[in-house]
């Protein structure tokens, strides 16, 4: 899991998000917290971005610490980097994660890369719309 996770463009979808710029990122360690905000829902320090080299993502267990239960948790999977012609697909990943077994929550993949935001908002307007059970206005 954690070379599948490192070097996915997290870092990169969260700044795209927080600033609406690419910027230039060297591979995370530790973590990056930043307030996103979508038309009217604010993730205020709520996004997190998680280092994804395998020798790191040990630490991912303490970023639950304290977390006795998830209850309603929907699970949105971003699908980045689409516009590489040898991407991943959705179908691919959706395989890879085993979402299918996914029977208790909801969960969506959304295709992206992070040079189109309006992709990266569809899965936040996916988000809002489970969570407050709204499309955000
Ligand atoms: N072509 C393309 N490149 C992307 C995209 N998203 C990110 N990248 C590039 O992929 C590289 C890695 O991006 P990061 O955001 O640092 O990846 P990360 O998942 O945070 O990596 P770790 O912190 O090591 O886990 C950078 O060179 C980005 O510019 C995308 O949608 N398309
Ligand atoms: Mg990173």
């Amino acid at each position: 899991m954690g070379a599948f996770m490192s070097r996915f463009g997290k870092t990169t979808t969260l700044y795209k998000l927080h600033l609406g710029e690419v910027v230039t990122t060297h591979p995370t360690v530790g973590s990056n917290v930043e307030e996103v905000v979508y038309k009217n829902i604010r993730f205020e320090r709520q996004v997190w971005d998680l280092e994804g080299q395998e020798r790191l993502t040990t630490s991912w267990a303490s970023y639950c610490r304290g977390t006795h239960a998830i209850i309603a948790a929907t699970v949105l999977v971003f699908a980045n980097k689409q516009d590489m012609k040898d991407a991943t697909t959705p179908a691919e990943i959706t395989d890879t994660l085993s979402l299918h077994i996914i029977k208790n929550h909801d969960w969506h993949i959304q295709a992206c890369c992070v040079l189109i935001v309006e992709d990266l908002y569809d899965g936040l307007g996916w988000i809002a719309q489970h969570v407050i059970g709204k499309a955000p206005s």
